[in-house]
């Protein structure tokens, strides 16, 4: 490992203030960065460490920044910026720009997870468990970490950013980082601790230490053993629709992997019942956040006072006295983030929950209904993105995805339909809200859903 010089961003100003103009324009192009549609109007920087000397061949610096945006204290994001006098041609798309002024001047940025050096520096500081400046990681002893194993980027839409280690572990840099324990590392452990194989245990980890005023430290990066061969189901599924073929019996083995899944999470971690008191909170933020969904997407603004009919409906059933068991859940389960091994196991992946919400929000018990709702989504998502679409392929696989979850639970989530469609109706309008910011093109998909969940009597 290279000796390394830890700086503050308290310290040295120049070097954030060099960076400013480039970044400003880089990082709202990014796919993981949270905060588009709003202009940056500056950045801080919550930490900087240097991890190779910034002019040598090299220069690598970890950042923590956090951009500035109307409305709020804006997000942190980690960086890895590479420097160099000048780009090779293969790492032309990581480029960021060429510093004029400070103390990288003349020098060219780059995002360095597109380079080997850089992937190589942090793997050899997972496996190492090293601590630079207020970088520190730490790793499972069971697990072995062979050095030298090549890295590749992971190419493809992501919420974060991934590196492969030749083809044996696989490493996630997570990019909007908040304080605090992060599902994404603390669900993956407990389900390791229970004998869960239906999930990666984490092989390493790293923190980043907390900057003034923040209590707990940061979840920065994971390290997990690569699925070789995978496919994830959102592959297979369109394969299998293009190919006109049902999907009933993977969908029956989600099933049963979902619900093996979350039995080894109520083991593993508390759970809660959830009555009027609760519910009520619950539905609430429901019905705020198809408020905020109608404001943001007009197309959606027709169906609001029906859709909100669907967590009405659930709070009405709390009301007369009902009681739901909640636990721990994956939070975003979707058919992307089941991943298919070449032996035909199935495994989940990505425990982050969904990205926009609030930390303590996403940590908290949740009926299991709400995962059953995403893939639900998910399964419907496919149907719908095929050209032509086919709603039967949906049917025929969320009635086998909800028996082979009922084979391993005791308990059909069809059972509650009340529950159900408040879920998968809260889904649908997360799914809008996101399609609109991140991938307009395909907003038709979730509102054909919507008009489905505002009209559920219909044929
Ligand atoms: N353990 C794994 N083995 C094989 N591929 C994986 C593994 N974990 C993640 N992947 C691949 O990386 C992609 C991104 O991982 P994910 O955890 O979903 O990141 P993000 O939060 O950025 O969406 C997945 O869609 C999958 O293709
Ligand atoms: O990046 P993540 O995997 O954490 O999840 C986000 O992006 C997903 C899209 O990549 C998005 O999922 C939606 O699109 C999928 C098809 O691409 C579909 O299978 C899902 O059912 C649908 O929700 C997910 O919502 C978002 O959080």
């Amino acid at each position: 490992m290279a000796a390394t010089v830890t700086l503050s961003g308290r310290t040295d100003p120049g070097l954030l203030a060099s960076l400013d103009p480039l970044l400003r324009e880089w990082l709202p192009r990014q796919r993981w960065f949270a905060g588009k549609g709003r202009p940056v109007t500056g950045f801080s920087l919550v930490a900087a460490t240097e991890l190779l000397p910034a002019h040598t061949r090299l220069g690598l610096y970890h950042l923590l920044v956090r951009a500035h945006q109307p409305a709020g204290p804006g997000d942190c994001y980690q960086l890895l910026i590479g420097t160099r006098e000048a780009l090779p041609p293969r790492l032309a798309p990581a480029l960021i720009g060429h510093v004029t002024q400070g103390p990288l001047a003349g020098r060219t940025v780059f995002d360095a997870l597109y380079d080997t050096r850089p992937a190589e520096v942090l793997l050899e500081a997972l496996r190492t468990g090293a601590r630079i400046g207020g970088l520190r990681c730490e790793r499972d002893p069971g697990q072995e970490i062979r050095s030298g194993l090549v890295p590749r980027r992971l190419t493809g839409e992501q919420s974060n950013s991934s590196v492969i280690y030749g083809d044996t572990f696989i490493l996630k840099l997570l990019r909007r980082v908040v304080p605090g324990v992060n599902p994404d590392l603390e669900l993956p452990l407990a389900l390791a601790r229970e004998g869960c194989a239906r999930v990666p245990a984490p092989t390493a980890w790293m923190y980043g230490d907390p900057g003034e005023d923040e209590g707990e430290p940061y979840v920065l990066a994971v390290l997990q053993p690569y699925v070789q061969g995978a496919a994830d189901g959102w592959e297979l599924a369109l394969r299998e629709l293009a190919k006109g073929e049902d999907f009933a019996t993977e969908a029956r083995a989600l099933g049963r992997a979902t619900a093996e899944v979350h039995g080894a999470l109520a083991r593993a971690l508390p759970t809660a019942t959830l009555g009027q008191a609760q519910i009520r909170p619950m539905v609430d933020g429901m019905t705020e956040r198809l408020d905020a969904a109608a404001q943001a997407v007009p197309a959606l603004r027709p169906y609001a006072p029906a859709l909100r009919t669907a967590f009405t409906a659930l709070a009405d059933l709390a009301a007369e006295g009902h009681t739901w068991t909640a636990q721990r859940v994956h939070g975003d389960l979707h058919l992307g983030q089941c991943l298919r091994s070449a032996s035909g196991e199935w495994s989940l992946i990505d425990f982050e929950g969904e990205p926009a919400r609030p930390l303590a929000e996403r940590r908290m018990p949740q009926p299991t209904v709400r995962d059953v709702a995403g893939m639900l989504r998910s399964f419907d998502y496919a149907a719908h993105s095929a050209d032509p679409p086919s709603p039967a392929w949906a049917h025929a696989c969320r009635a086998a995805y909800c028996s082979g979850y009922a084979e391993v639970a005791g308990v059909d989530p069809r059972t509650d339909p009340v529950l159900l469609r408040a879920h998968e109706t809260d889904k649908a309008v997360y799914e809008v809200v996101y399609e609109a910011r991140h991938r307009p093109d395909w907003l038709p998909v979730p509102l054909s859903a919507i008009h489905r969940l505002a009209a559920p009597d219909l044929p």
